[in-house]
């Protein structure tokens, strides 16, 4: 349904995604993961063809086959209404708070599907009903200040189902949703996905929350795609040397007598877009660095059932775990 291939999106600062390379099926449920400015919300806004004026998108996406690179808003708004919808991290603010937020839902629906008023009322309380709302009559007459983050957040994936989407992007959708609330959404997302046959794009840096929402998923850092795999083996058994940091140095309970107030870290800072090396993004922190690392890019080679973007070969990246993660810890 979704197909990228070689896409980059450059700044005047620099490349904010560099050679992208996937594809997303019906009911697929993909992850994106990675450090803050590495690159998440860019390809997610690409993928909507909602870059900001600045941005220069090279390489090819199309959706059902169709060429979108180059395409002009008209085309994307059509493909936005009734294709791709999306929700962010903060509900307060991507809802109108001087509108009830039934209001708010039965809008597109009005619009793109054109519903007359009964039938979209109608239709936006059966969403309600689905994403869980609790007396979706009553909610429907409240302003978004009169409900909770959890309530609001519902509202938001209501909006984004409201012309039947077949893809929705959730870019980090939980963060600012306390950890039980947090989970709730997820398996609200995950239901939906089943049950509509609708692909998800899981934008996080939460890899426990990447665990619960989806089956595959992509690493990403410095605007590069240096990891896919399907989630399961790539939570187990990581192989890219960014990969395996950012497992190494998740928070997990540890026994008491293990118990070290130190939080593990990965050295260094993702630099600015202007100064990402040319070569492998990941070089000046990676713990098994090669002398061309800095200055050639590395090859996308198949690992497992997934690709992996680095100059050392599978063998190293399977058989020497413990020097890498040794570094982080
Ligand atoms: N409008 C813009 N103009 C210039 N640079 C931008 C713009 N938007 C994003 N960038 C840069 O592109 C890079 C990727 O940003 P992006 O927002 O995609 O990161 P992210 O992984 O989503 O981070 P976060 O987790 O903090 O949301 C960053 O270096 C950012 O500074």
């Amino acid at each position: 349904m979704i197909g990228v291939e070689g896409l980059s999106v450059h700044f005047n600062a620099g490349c904010a995604v560099r050679d992208a390379q996937f594809a997303i099926a019906p009911g697929d449920r993909v992850g994106v993961v990675g450090e803050s400015g590495c690159g998440k919300s860019v390809l997610a806004l690409s993928l909507m063809g909602m870059l900001p004026e600045t941005a220069r998108m090279s390489g090819s996406l199309k959706i059902d086959g169709v060429e979108m690179a180059g395409s002009d808003e008209a085309a994307w708004r059509n493909l936005r209404a009734r294709r791709l919808a999306m929700i962010f991290q903060e509900p307060m603010s991507a809802l109108n708070p001087l509108r009830r937020v039934g209001e708010t839902v039965m809008e597109p629906m009005r619009v793109h599907l054109g519903l007359s008023r009964a039938d979209a009322r109608r239709k936006a309380l059966a969403l309600f009903e689905e994403t869980g709302i609790p007396e979706p009559e009553q909610r429907f007459r409240q302003f978004p200040h009169e409900l909770s983050g959890g309530q609001r957040q519902r509202v938001l994936i209501a909006l984004a189902l409201a012309c039947d989407p077949d893809v929705l992007i959730a870019d980090e959708p939980t963060t600012a949703l306390d950890a039980n609330v947090a989970l709730r959404i997820i398996t609200l997302l995950v239901e939906l996905s089943k049950r509509r046959n609708m692909a998800l794009l899981f934008i996080s840096h939460d890899l426990e929350a990447v665990r619960r929402a989806t089956t595959r998923v992509m690493i990403m850092y410095g605007g590069d795609i240096v990891e896919q795999a399907p989630t399961q083996s790539l939570l187990v058994a990581p192989a890219h040397p960014y990969a395996r940091g950012l497992l190494a140095t998740r928070p997990r309970f540890r026994p008491a007598r293990q118990r070290d107030l130190r939080l593990p870290t990965i050295p260094g800072a993702v630099p600015p877009l202007k100064d990402l090396p040319i070569g492998c993004r990941f070089s000046g922190r990676c713990p098994v660095e090669l002398a061309h690392c800095r200055e050639q890019a590395p090859p996308r080679r198949t690992q497992g059932s997934g690709t992996v973007a680095c100059h050392h070969t599978g063998e190293v990246l399977a058989g020497h775990a413990r020097p890498i993660e040794k570094a982080f810890v």
